[in-house]
């Protein structure tokens, strides 16, 4: 096939949705993944979960780990108080290059910045970089066995502080077990599950939300 699957996402969006209504973005995208071709977006019935955790948390310094298509920072940025602003990150520049427009056309690119590269290269350089002292919320949702890595990275690079709250994609499908096991285990995190599915599917996920204690 000539265009790749986040190409035609992308012009779903552009057909379906109208500019600047995020919740048309969230919407068009949701039904292209459902009744068109499925699509490793965090979902509508996670994306619920996911919202009432940024509304419970209201944080003016966002991460996401993982942009993908974008679908999850416009579920973000769209919830996020005035002055706030989501740091996304993405490996894959033809995913960061469809996501960078699934945000502008939701009219978010203010609120949004997307950086392309490796977790490990820029979590230690995010202080310097961006002027920010610590995440009040992180979204993970990249490679499920970098979770834990990661996770012990911002520790060290001092971005969490006490009451952050990491929310964790997939740690049923595809699963993030030592991930899981870690946040469980320590003190110096308070977690829970929220039982749900897999995108757009029956199968069985979740999300896993744990506030870190310092
Ligand atoms: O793999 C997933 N996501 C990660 C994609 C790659 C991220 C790469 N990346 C981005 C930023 C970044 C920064 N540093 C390093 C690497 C980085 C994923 C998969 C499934 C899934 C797939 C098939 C199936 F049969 C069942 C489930 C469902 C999901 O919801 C997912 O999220
Ligand atoms: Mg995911």
């Amino acid at each position: 096939t000539r265009t790749t699957r986040p190409q035609r996402l992308l012009r779903a969006v552009q057909k379906n949705a109208t500019r600047n209504n995020p919740l048309s973005v969230i919407s068009a995208i949701d039904d292209f993944c459902r009744h068109r071709e499925w699509a490793m977006n965090v979902g509508d019935e996670k994306g619920f979960i996911l919202d009432s955790v940024v509304n419970e948390v209201s944080p003016v310094t966002a991460l996401e780990l993982g942009a993908y298509c974008g679908y999850s920072a416009v579920r973000i940025a769209r919830l996020l108080p005035p002055g706030a602003c989501l740091i996304t990150l993405e490996f894959n520049p033809d995913y960061a290059a469809i996501a960078r427009q699934v945000i502008a056309w939701a009219g978010l690119e203010d609120k949004v910045q997307l950086v392309e590269g490796a977790s490990g290269d820029w979590i230690p350089r995010m202080k310097e970089h961006f002027g920010i002292e610590t995440f009040d919320f992180v979204f993970l949702d990249h490679w499920k066995d970098s979770y834990l890595p990661d996770t012990k990275l911002l520790e060290e690079c001092g971005l969490l502080r006490k009451g952050t709250v990491l929310l964790a994609d997939n740690v049923i499908c595809p699963g993030a077990p030592d991930y899981l096991e870690y946040v469980r285990k320590s003190l110096s995190y308070e977690s829970r599950f929220f039982k749900s599915h897999l995108e757009y599917t029956k199968a069985e996920d979740g999300l896993e939300k744990s506030v870190y204690l310092s």
